[in-house]
């Protein structure tokens, strides 16, 4: 149909009318945002060319994931010709902010709907403040996971407050869930149209294959779930080297990641890991859990790899640890005390808690040894399920020690706590009665206070 036949066919037809006019405007418009857009681009990377506005990338993370990714975003922005540096937030001051003009942030949110430990004074101190960002252009990747009841809070109240402050975002926050792929590779995706360079996305890449060779049931007993010590080796035969607090990340045959508090390290030359069987309502085994404490054969591999977790690292100085932990949590802290150990840092306290004190006894046995053979100086044990009925959580076993926590803690200890999320809010409120919110808050900050809850 030519044009003076649409003419003629919609002449005197109001709606028609309105019909073709809205159609062109509408035509219009998208053309004039695909050349704003365009423009941008062009503006951006010419700016970058000159090194004239270098991206900001912020990281916010608690086990290292929101890290890892932001690292690849710096990878890309270099590779695309673009000039970038990378932060910690928790070392990021506003001032910095108030310097850039481009910020890429990727932050996961812990807890319940918390920021990560190291960037809780961030939140309370700058994110606080009524701030004038009205120079920046940003982007937030907001990392978490929707089995949670607050899913992705922290990457939301980061991009609500920089918007609040009159940042302008390039698109809207990308949430991802359980490190979709789908999810990651949009967030790759729009950067490469602000001048990253476009690779393809693979999950895989970083895993290796990792062979089971023993796998030991620790409460056959036990009227509870059953706890497993699991140890792996490299197919490869490359150890890779890792220190005390550090994860395992495996990956499930649906592509989904789970982490594992590594309990040895690589002078043992094997990967061991303490696993506590999960069956759910329905009767289906946990995706991770299943995998290693009942799926996986002996001499069959995994997709595996070794992860970096500073936040879990061993604080500095040499002062004695605290060290907290119930059930399969001691596996983080194991190689703490082995650390310690080699690094002669003396007089470690352990405060651990289990079901039943012979029926769940394994790794309370252990602990008692390593205070005979004068590996530890102190072990306080508690039970959740002792023939007794009286109930004692670690969280108790912390209070009723007070005083003398206060004592160990501001005569230069550091305390480390790994478990299950309850168990970890359960000892941070004692922490908080003894030590008080002051102290508590600043050594989330200066990592005297570490923490690997899941
Ligand atoms: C103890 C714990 C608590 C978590 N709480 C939340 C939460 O409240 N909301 C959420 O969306 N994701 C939550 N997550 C999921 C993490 O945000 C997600 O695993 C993310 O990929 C971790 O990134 P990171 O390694 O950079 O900290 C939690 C994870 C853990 C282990």
């Amino acid at each position: 149909m030519g044009l003076s036949q649409i003419i003629a066919e919609v002449q005197g037809d109001p709606v028609t009318w309105a019909w073709v006019l809205g159609s062109v405007a509408l035509y219009l418009i998208m053309c004039a945002v695909i050349w704003a857009g365009e423009q941008k681009k062009a503006r951006l990377k010419s700016e970058a060319a000159a090194g004239a506005t270098p991206w900001l990338v912020v990281y916010a993370s608690q086990t290292g994931q929101a890290e890892e990714i932001a690292t690849a975003t710096l990878k890309r922005l270099s590779d695309g010709g673009q000039v970038a540096r990378i932060i910690d937030m928790a070392d990021l001051k506003l001032s910095d902010l108030e310097s850039a003009q481009h910020v890429l942030c990727v932050a996961s949110t812990t807890g319940d709907g918390d920021a990560p430990d190291s960037v809780l004074g961030f939140e309370a101190k700058v994110m606080s403040d009524g701030s004038v960002l009205s120079h920046l252009d940003y982007a937030v990747l907001a990392l978490g996971d929707k089995s949670y009841a607050d899913f992705c809070a922290f990457g939301r109240r980061l991009d609500d407050w920089l918007r609040a402050s009159g940042a302008k975002p390039y698109f809207e926050v990308i949430e991802v869930d359980d490190l979709d792929p789908a999810a990651l590779n949009r967030w790759y995706e729009n950067l490469s149209d602000l001048g990253a360079k476009s690779e393809a996305f693979d999950p895989k890449a970083a895993y290796g294959a990792w062979q089971l060779k023993a796998r030991e049931c620790l409460n056959p007993d036990s009227d509870a779930s059953k706890l497993y010590r699991v140890v792996l080796e490299p197919e490869s035969g490359d150890l890779p080297d890792w220190q005390a607090g550090d994860l395992a990340e495996i990956m499930t045959t649906d592509g989904h990641v789970r982490d594992y508090s590594l309990a040895s390290l690589p002078a043992q030359g094997v990967v061991e890991l303490y696993v506590r069987e999960v069956i759910k309502d329905d009767g289906s085994r946990g995706l991770g859990s299943g995998l290693l404490t009942h799926d996986l054969g002996v001499d069959e591999t995994i997709l595996l790899r070794t992860k970096s977790h500073k936040n879990f690292h061993t604080p500095d100085g040499d002062g004695p640890l605290l060290l907290i932990a119930a059930g399969s949590g001691l596996a983080g802290l194991n190689a703490h005390i082995d650390a310690g150990l080699a690094a002669d840092r003396k007089g470690n306290w352990v405060i651990y808690g289990e079901r039943h004190p012979i029926r769940d006894g394994a790794l309370c046995k252990a602990l008692t040894a390593r205070v005979q053979s004068g590996d530890l100086s102190d072990l306080t044990l508690c039970f959740s399920r002792p023939d007794s009925g009286q109930r004692t959580y670690v969280q108790d076993a912390l209070s009723a020690a007070s005083d003398r926590a206060r004592d160990f803690l501001t005569g230069g200890g550091a305390v480390m706590v790994c478990g299950g999320l309850s168990m970890g809010q359960g000892v941070d409120k004692a922490l908080r009665t003894i030590m008080g919110d002051d102290w508590a808050d600043q050594a989330l900050a200066d990592g005297r206070y570490r923490r690997d809850l899941y």
